[in-house]
């Protein structure tokens, strides 16, 4: 894997205010990274210098061995900030190919641009609509195609599934998983859950300072199952500690029950009769699954 981010002391401050603070993280090229914290935590600050469109105060990024902002990124790395609107005079042909042509693409590229990032994004068909002919999900997809035009290395996505429905969102994700092979996204959200189903990578910014960096699937999430209960059931605790596989189970929020596995004991061996104690009860569950949740990572 090769390094696409290194940041190292990133400080940035509005006036008095200290948006980040001795900010360091490295990115690597493939899985889609998440950057997430509460409002004010300082992820648009970090975006934006990132993509360069605002200088940090002090402190070192390196894209792709050079500077941010450096013309020497243009086309290699792209942004969809989170307000991001088309225009509703023009069709998305339109759009696209001016984007093309503010790259320095010639008219004919442009053109093919926006046939290929349409056709990645799955909307071929849109080329010829105006925005207000298209739902929010395919005007959000058609903002994605505009951050492929010239095959960018890294696509920045300041919350890309905010104000969508679960189904867009889904779609949302289901685009940024399809195209992560050759994109590094990185991802802004609030919504924790999201961006568990995408991101093995994830920088947790609070109050300016970056508290977590970590990387799912990593052995710190193995020997856990978590389970989401229908309904709140008192006895379960007891139940399942009951239990050989088990070794202790807590209830980090309401009705999500996370598992601790006894020693040597795997996920596979102990799901199926966590699943049968749950049926002799009458307990309905939602979902089990391995691992630990991304909230409950960040937040024990
Ligand atoms: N232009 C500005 N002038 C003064 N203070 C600012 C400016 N932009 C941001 N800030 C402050 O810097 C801090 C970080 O803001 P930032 O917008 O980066 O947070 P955020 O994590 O993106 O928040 P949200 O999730 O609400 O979008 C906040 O305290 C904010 O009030």
């Amino acid at each position: 894997m090769s390094q696409l981010i290194t940041v190292s002391g990133l400080n940035h401050f509005f006036g008095a205010k200290q948006a980040l603070k001795e900010v360091s993280f490295e990115i690597q090229a493939g899985q889609p990274v998440a950057l997430v914290g509460p409002n004010g935590a300082g992820k648009t600050t970090l975006f934006s210098i990132l993509c360069g469109y605002l200088q940090a105060s002090s402190g070192h990024v390196e894209i792709l061995g050079h500077q941010a902002g450096s013309a020497a990124l243009f086309g290699q790395l792209a942004a969809l900030p989170q307000d991001a609107v088309l225009d509703p005079r023009f069709s998305i042909a339109h759009q696209l190919t001016f984007y093309g042509r503010l790259q320095g693409l010639s008219a004919k590229q442009s053109k093919d641009e926006a046939l290929r990032t349409l056709e990645l994004v799955g909307l071929s068909e849109a080329l010829n609509e105006k925005p207000a002919a298209l739902s929010h999900g395919m005007r959000k997809r058609v903002s994605i195609a505009q951050t492929l035009i010239g095959s960018p290395k890294i696509v920045m996505l300041d919350e890309a599934t905010a104000g969508l429905d679960p189904l867009h969102a889904r779609e949302i994700r289901q685009l940024v998983a399809d195209l992560s092979q050759d994109i590094t996204f990185i991802l802004s959200s609030h919504d924790l859950t999201e961006l568990e189903r995408l991101c093995q990578q994830v920088l947790y910014l609070e109050l300016g300072q970056m508290h977590q960096h970590q990387t799912l699937a990593s052995d710190a999430t193995q020997g856990f199952l978590t389970l989401s209960m229908s309904q709140k059931q008192p006895e379960l605790i007891t139940h399942l500690e009951a239990m050989a596989e088990v070794s202790s189970v807590t209830m980090p929020q309401d009705r999500e029950y996370l598992i601790s596995l006894a020693p040597n004991v795997l996920c596979h061996e102990a799901d199926i009769k966590i699943l049968q104690v749950c049926h002799q009860n009458q307990w309905r569950y939602r979902s089990l699954v391995n691992g630990k949740t991304l909230e409950n990572q960040l937040f024990e």
